[in-house]
Formats: C-alpha cells, sequence, structure tokens
C-alpha cells in the first residue's frame, strides 16, 4: 500500500463560540478564540491517500487531479472566508478544528473514489490551525 499526499493552504476567519453559553462561560472556556469580532488563521491541510499504483500510470491518484478536488470542493468553500457565517456545511457547528477536518472529510471521501476509479481510498487528513496546533482524522 502507498501513501500519497496533497498540501494545500486557506485562511480563514472565525471564533470558538458556543451559543447554548453566555459570553462570560465561552471567554472562561476559550479564551481570546471567542474574541466576539473574530480572529484568523493559515491553515495548512494535508490530504492523504492510499492504493496501489496503477500499473498503466505508476500513480495511486493523480496528484493533479487530487489538488483540484481539494481545491474546489474545500478551499474555494473556506478560503478568505468566515467559517462561522459564510460557510454552509459549518452552520450550527463549532468552528474548531476537529470539526471542520470531520466536515472536509464527509466531502472528499466519496470523491476521491470516484476521482481514482476506486482504486484509491482517503486515509487521513492533518490539518494545521497554527504551526503548532493540528489534527488528524483517519474517518473513525
Ligand atoms: N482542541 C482544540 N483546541 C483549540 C482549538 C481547536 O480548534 N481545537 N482552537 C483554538 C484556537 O482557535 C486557536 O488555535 C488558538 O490559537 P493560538 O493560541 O494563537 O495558537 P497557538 O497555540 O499555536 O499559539 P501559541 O503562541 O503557541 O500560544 C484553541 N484551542
Amino acid at each position: 500500500m502507498i501513501y500519497v499526499s496533497r498540501l494545500e493552504h486557506f485562511n480563514a476567519a472565525h471564533k470558538l463560540f458556543n451559543p447554548n453559553w453566555s459570553l462570560a462561560k465561552n471567554k472562561e472556556v476559550f479564551g481570546p478564540c471567542a474574541n466576539t469580532n473574530w480572529h484568523g488563521h493559515n491553515y495548512e491541510l494535508i490530504v492523504t491517500v492510499k492504493g496501489k499504483p496503477d500499473p498503466d500510470t505508476g500513480f495511486v491518484i493523480d496528484l493533479k487531479k487530487l489538488s483540484t478536488l481539494i481545491r474546489t470542493h474545500i478551499i474555494e468553500k473556506v478560503d478568505h472566508k468566515n467559517l462561522n457565517l459564510d460557510v454552509s456545511f459549518m452552520e450550527d457547528k463549532l468552528a474548531s478544528t476537529e470539526n471542520l477536518v470531520v466536515e472536509f472529510w464527509k466531502i472528499l471521501e466519496p470523491r476521491v473514489r470516484e476521482i481514482s476509479n476506486n482504486i484509491a481510498a482517503l486515509h487521513s487528513l492533518k490539518l494545521y490551525e497554527t504551526p503548532r496546533n493540528y489534527v488528524e482524522y483517519f474517518g473513525e
């Protein structure tokens, strides 16, 4: 099994805010991340796909196609956006890195199979919110 990865980038604004709590409790739990007027991050998304190389191409997946897929279905939806206000798949969800990566998985998983003619499968997503904070998701 070979693991093939593509790195993409976006920046976005958000705040961590639980609408069921008071502002004071949100500030206590989330600190500056609950800032009323938002804050921003430069996110890095690493998409890893697994499979066996196609004997005709030597590719598990064409990385150009994978990049186009990620850009079309994820990056264009979130880049230079407010994750709390502008992104339909984050509606009614806390804009944490964990919740983002789960929504990204739901979007990418079936499409990776489709563009690879079922040769490849999504293996993991790694999302950096800051250079020191990241989450990984394997779809379980
Ligand atoms: N489990 C999670 N914890 C936190 C998340 C998250 O998405 N999942 N998010 C945040 C804040 O949004 C943000 O990441 C915090 O930013 P910041 O404190 O600037 O990030 P760093 O830790 O990298 O900065 P330092 O300079 O190292 O303090 C908080 N928690």
